[in-house]
């Protein structure tokens, strides 16, 4: 949040009247990494959607939490609403695949502004499984709005991540 908060109120390459906006939804950081490099290359604001409740950090617990809200079809409010998207021609819509759909806040965040008039161009990683249902998610969460191809990027996965650290814990202990 620390880092997302600088860059929305930094200036510079932001520049005023910047009609684009980069919207997204992280947790591990590879989606942020996209998001920070279009901000950079298209010099267009910054926003990290996030619920108001947060995640857990425990991978586990979240994976659970995502689940249940996804079979719920539950609309998480968020933390902040961002900058108000009437000023925005085009937004990139920035999310990781979370149960093979979108993270909830990405509902969330689309019922919470009327996207028509605006272009929504999404970038999504996901961690080998593609992108699930999640395009059609965002068609039905935003009536009327087209929805340009995505750009798609299978990503590393945090469970692998934790995995190999079990592994090299377990060794540990046995040495
Ligand atoms: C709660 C949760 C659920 C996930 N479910 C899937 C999935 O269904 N399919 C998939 O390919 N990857 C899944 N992943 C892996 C992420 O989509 C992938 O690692 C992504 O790049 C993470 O992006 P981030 O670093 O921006 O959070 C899941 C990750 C999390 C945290």
């Amino acid at each position: 949040a620390g880092t997302a908060a600088c860059a929305e109120t930094g200036s510079g390459s932001q520049g005023a009247g910047s009609r684009t906006l980069v919207a997204y939804v992280t947790r591990s950081g590879n989606t942020r990494v996209i998001a920070d490099t279009l901000q950079r290359v298209l010099a267009a604001d910054l926003f990290e959607i996030r619920p108001a409740q947060p995640y857990p950090l425990d991978y586990e617990e979240h994976v659970e939490r995502a689940r249940r809200e996804r079979d719920q079809g539950y609309e998480p409010p968020l933390a902040e609403r961002g900058p108000d998207i009437a000023g925005y021609d085009t937004i990139f819509l920035g999310f990781p695949i979370w149960g093979e759909t979108t993270p909830p806040p990405i509902r969330s965040y689309l019922k919470a502004y009327d996207f028509r008039g605006k272009i929504i161009r999404p970038f999504i990683t996901h961690g080998s499984y593609g992108v699930g249902n999640s395009l059609s998610i965002l068609t039905s969460h935003a009536p009327g709005v087209p929805i340009e191809p995505p750009f798609v990027m299978e990503a590393d996965q945090e469970r692998r991540t934790l995995n190999e650290i079990k592994g090299w814990l377990a060794e540990i202990k046995a040495s």
